[in-house]
């Protein structure tokens, strides 16, 4: 027997956490017993707190409870012939009422429902009989019309502290030698999801009757993400679409999922039409994603997902109340077969985290993306460098080694690289220092003020400059070119030798400093 079912709280007393709401649901029972009807009670919180208990504990205080799944029966005829009749008619032999419990009302999908929705309110105008309702998404569009019309009471995760002392017990009455930190541990993993935390200590402990840190490896939860457990669990037992997309976001390797599924489908599902139709379903999961892993487009994961997510929980005509246990011998070898497989996929995600400073599950969302950057041998080997992956690792994403040639071009281009930028650097440190001497000199060398007056006062004068023009006109244009020319060429050459003495010197100097 499934733990959640053998432990779940059969009075306000059992339930750990919410006291003050608990307290208010009391009242709103007492209420009725008192003849008061009340307005419809909306139990609003996350999963696994408590809510589906605390409609039954309530349950256990009338007569008579139904319960429903709204997103089983979608139709407004479907709902008002099941709740709606029962809702406004009292018993014939007695003054007691009846419970009506509409598990899921936020589940209620699109636009075919808008006659689910309508029921509902209708049935809570109408009613003589107390109703309570649960959902998971207090901001659901598909509560807005019916929020004001109920007394709304939300739950809220149930303390780790709290979920770690009744593991403790649990454990103790089942014999299990537990070590402390791994019932922590769980506790603190599960996030407040009472069910997802006694689902994994049963999983886990199970056969072994023993527990301890390194049966954690086989069930990492990182990052609030759901655990493989709960995501098949919630596949095979509801019906409600937002849920079940939700729960498909994990760390998981989905094709795992996938396989997790398809086993447990004949345990939970009865009919042979749902199962055939579910195994329809798995198996346009595996098309797509044989179809992602040959075209490497991962956009297929998507279809993969639904399929074995939304398909195959509309397989079933409606949602089974009985106890399914769904682990088994399979599941717990392909999670012993794929536990390297996490442990290295752990083990890249974290060197992404730490270079990339991204968190985990960011990085694993980036390993398809990694594959295909892994198909080109160069960018392969720079990200590799980068993220400093051992050959192991990089076989993650490609299944040829990166060719030794490649490699060995590539570090003779880093080799080079480094060289150059070495020299680069080494270039503009030594002509820094030689601009600040040059400047340095320069200072030293410009001319006192009485040497400027003197250099203003040997400028020739205006009639000066005129005559040499008119000497210079009465030679031929060519000739005179020439004589322009040669005092120039010598004057140049002069400067040059100037200045190569002047460059020797201040080399020779730059180099006596170094
Ligand atoms: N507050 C609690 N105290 C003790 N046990 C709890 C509590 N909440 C949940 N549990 C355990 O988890 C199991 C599942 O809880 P329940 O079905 O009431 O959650 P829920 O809030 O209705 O979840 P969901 O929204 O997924 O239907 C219970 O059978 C019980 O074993």
């Amino acid at each position: 027997m499934l733990w959640t079912e053998k432990y779940r709280p059969k009075t306000f007393k059992d339930m750990i956490g919410n006291g003050k709401q608990k307290k208010e649901i009391e009242t709103w029972v007492k209420s009725w017993k008192d003849q008061k009807p009340q307005p419809c009670l909306l139990l609003i919180g996350p999963a696994g707190t408590g809510k589906t208990s605390v409609a039954h504990i309530i349950g256990n205080k009338f007569s008579d409870f139904i319960e429903l799944n709204a997103s089983d029966k979608r139709s407004y005829d479907i709902i008002m012939s099941t709740v709606g009749e029962s809702s406004s008619t009292k018993s014939l032999f007695s003054d007691e009422h009846k419970l009506i419990i509409l598990d899921e009302v936020d589940g209620i999908h699109g636009n075919e429902d808008r006659g689910g929705t309508r029921a509902i309110n209708k049935i809570i105008k109408d009613t003589q009989h107390p109703i309570v309702m649960t959902a998971n998404d207090f901001y659901s569009k598909r509560l807005t019309s019916v929020k004001p019309k109920c007394k709304v009471i939300k739950l809220n995760k149930v303390h780790t502290n709290s979920i770690n002392a009744l593991l403790k017990r649990i454990a103790s009455k089942e014999g299990i030698n537990a070590d402390n930190e791994a019932i922590k541990t769980i506790a603190k993993n599960s996030n407040g999801d009472m069910r997802s935390a006694l689902n994994t200590l049963q999983v886990l402990t199970d056969e072994s009757k023993k527990l301890d840190m390194g049966d954690l490896d086989a069930i990492s939860q990182k990052d609030n993400t759901n655990n493989i457990f709960d995501t098949v669990r919630r596949v095979l037992k509801s019906k409600s679409i937002d849920k079940i997309k939700k729960s498909m976001m994990m760390d998981e390797d989905p094709t795992m999922v996938m396989e997790y599924i398809a086993e447990n489908i004949p345990r939970e599902y009865e009919k042979k039409s749902e199962i055939k139709k579910a195994y329809e379903m798995i198996s346009e999961a595996d098309m797509y994603f044989g179809r992602a892993r040959q075209s490497r487009n991962y956009t297929y994961w998507k279809y993969a997902s639904d399929f074995m997510g939304i398909g195959v929980a509309l397989s079933k005509e409606e949602t089974y109340k009985k106890f399914t246990r769904l682990t088994g011998a399979m599941a717990f070898a392909l999670m012993g077969r794929t536990r390297g497989k996490r442990a290295l996929r752990d083990r890249i995600a974290e060197k992404m985290s730490t270079h990339l400073h991204v968190s985990n599950t960011i990085a694993i969302s980036m390993f398809p993306l990694m594959e295909i950057m892994f198909q080109n041998d160069e960018t392969a080997y720079e990200i590799a460098t980068f993220l400093d992956l051992d050959d192991d690792e990089i076989k993650r994403f490609r299944k040829r080694k990166i060719p030794k040639t490649v490699i060995k071009k590539m570090e003779k281009e880093a080799l080079d690289e480094k060289k150059k930028n070495k020299e680069e650097k080494q270039n503009i440190q030594s002509r820094k220092k030689t601009t600040k001497e040059e400047k340095q000199q320069t200072v030293q060398k410009q001319p006192k003020p009485e040497e400027k007056q003197q250099t203003v006062q040997k400028q020739p004068k205006p009639e000066e400059k005129q005559q040499v023009a008119n000497e210079e006109s009465e030679t031929s244009p060519k000739q005179s070119k020439r004589a322009r020319k040669e005092p120039q060429k010598k004057e140049n050459q002069k400067a040059d030798k100037e200045k190569e003495s002047q460059d020797k010197k201040s080399s020779q100097k730059s180099l006596f400093n170094f």
